[in-house]
């Protein structure tokens, strides 16, 4: 059995990301949001577009007011009023100033703003009643993002602040990656579709669910392709049609050693080279991960890159914890999101309650982290941790890690917490 961080690592080297240029498509802005950028944008357009002022008040030359105080003040005429979106007519010479607005072009020969509040204004005049800083709230052009330089850069994921860079820089179409295809079968002769009624022995099919609800949380498409009974035959037919379907597959159960766990067999059969067995996880411990030939865009003269399929295990807990600790990050890998972003995030917790293991497998505990005056806490969720047991699962936000060796862990000693569902943003 390997090593969490081992599984970890050799799942990341098999995923071989979007091509920048073979996966991506063209979204009108409003569309991308959540998406993320394909290829580096750059503006022809300088930030700001011209000199212009950041408060209501004067246009001076430094030079005029730059000994003025409230007992020698020094009175300027005004030649011209700047509003927003004007374009100044007149140059401003000695002894003069110009009327202007926050954000307004700055006229030539201008070099300070004066704050409206430390001016007297009569008529065409205006008292300077205080020396301002030289170039005192002047916003230069160029200042924030100089033109032909890089703005946004590949790889970035799509959010209001991206949204509003890309507006202001007139990109009213941006490329970016398309979102993966993930394919998800349910394995399990017990299992039923949410509307049909139970029988003995029966059990809604929550994987299927719970699975395309964390695959399009991360930005991908699910394809949600139902239940396969535990039959060889049917099982193969049913793999082979996701593979050919999808970017990565991902199935839940029948990867034990129970007499009707065919999918290890199965992938082999059909060509797939196992990497994964099991990892010394819990839950989640008979993980398997196999790699095939990609079928999708057989027409390519590209070969494209191997197809990535995770047999999770059918425990509903062990199939949610193996999709957040191993197929998220391979799934944001393959998105086109950069490396800093593949991983889980991991914060540091002060434990309420004491946590227990068996010590053989590293742990996953769910429970909920709090903000406590800026520190973390974690609080166990109450109830049954069986993998079986989905039903304290909701509202989880952190799931606490026991590392192998360890048994026990004191209420308030220090933890590591991995984040969950949207608890801490992935962003950056
Ligand atoms: N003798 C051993 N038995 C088991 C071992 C072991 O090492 N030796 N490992 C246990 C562990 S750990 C896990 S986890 C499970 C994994 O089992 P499978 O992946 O083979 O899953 P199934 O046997 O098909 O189902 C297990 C359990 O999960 C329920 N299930 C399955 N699919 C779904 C679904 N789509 N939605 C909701 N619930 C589902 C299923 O009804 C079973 O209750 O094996 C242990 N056994
Ligand atoms: O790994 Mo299993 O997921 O312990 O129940
Ligand atoms: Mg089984």
């Amino acid at each position: 059995m390997i090593s969490v961080e081992q599984a970890e690592s050799m799942i990341l080297s098999l995923v071989h990301p979007f091509d920048a240029d073979r996966n991506r498509e063209v979204l009108e802005l409003p569309d991308a949001t959540g998406r993320v950028l394909a290829g580096s944008i750059a503006s022809a357009l300088d930030f700001p577009h011209w000199d212009n002022s950041a408060m209501d008040g004067y246009a001076v030359r430094y030079a005029d007011v730059q000994a003025c105080s409230a007992e020698s003040p020094v009175t300027l005429e005004i030649i011209e009023t700047i509003p927003a979106g004007y374009q100044p007519q007149q140059t401003v010479l000695a002894g003069q100033a110009a009327r202007i607005l926050t954000g307004s072009v700055m006229p030539d020969g201008a070099d300070t703003i004066v704050i409206q509040e430390e001016t007297q204004r009569e008529g065409n005049l205006v008292t300077i009643l205080a020396a301002p800083q030289p170039n005192a709230f002047v916003r230069r052009r160029a200042a924030f993002y100089q033109a032909g330089s890089p703005l946004l850069s590949s790889g970035l994921r799509l959010q209001a602040p991206e949204i509003a860079v890309l507006a202001a820089a007139q990109c009213a179409q941006v490329p970016v990656y398309r979102q993966p295809r993930v394919a998800i079968l349910s394995t399990g002769d017990e299992l039923v579709s949410i509307d049909q009624p139970l029988q003995p022995g029966d059990i809604v099919d929550s994987n299927q669910y719970a699975l395309a609800s964390l695959v399009a949380q991360a930005g991908a498409i699910p394809l949600r392709l139902g239940v396969v009974r535990d039959e060889p035959e049917a099982l193969k037919q049913a793999i082979a049609n996701a593979l050919d379907r999808a970017d990565m597959v991902l199935s839940s159960g029948g990867v034990s050693v129970g007499d009707y766990d065919y999918v290890e067999d199965i992938l082999a059969a059909l060509g797939g080279t196992i990497h994964i067995r099991a990892v010394a996880v819990k839950p989640g411990k008979p993980l398997t991960v196999a790699t095939f030939a990609s079928t999708l865009t057989p027409s390519h003269p590209h070969t494209p890159p191997p197809l990535l399929y995770f047999g999770l295990p059918g425990n509903p807990v062990s199939a949610l914890v193996t999709f957040w600790r191993f197929v998220e990050p391979a799934l944001r890998k393959l998105s086109g999101l950069p490396e800093p972003t593949w991983k889980p995030t991991f914060v540091r917790a002060k434990t309420r309650v004491a946590l227990r293991s068996d010590g053989k497998r590293e742990s996953y505990l769910w429970g909920q982290l709090h903000l406590v005056d800026g520190l973390y806490e974690f609080n166990l969720a109450g109830g049954s941790h069986s993998s079986g047991n989905l039903i304290n699962l909701a509202g989880a936000s952190g799931l606490a890690i026991v590392p192998i060796g360890q048994t026990h862990i004191s209420s308030g000693d220090s933890i590591q917490v991995m984040s969950i569902g949207s608890a801490l943003s992935k962003a950056f």
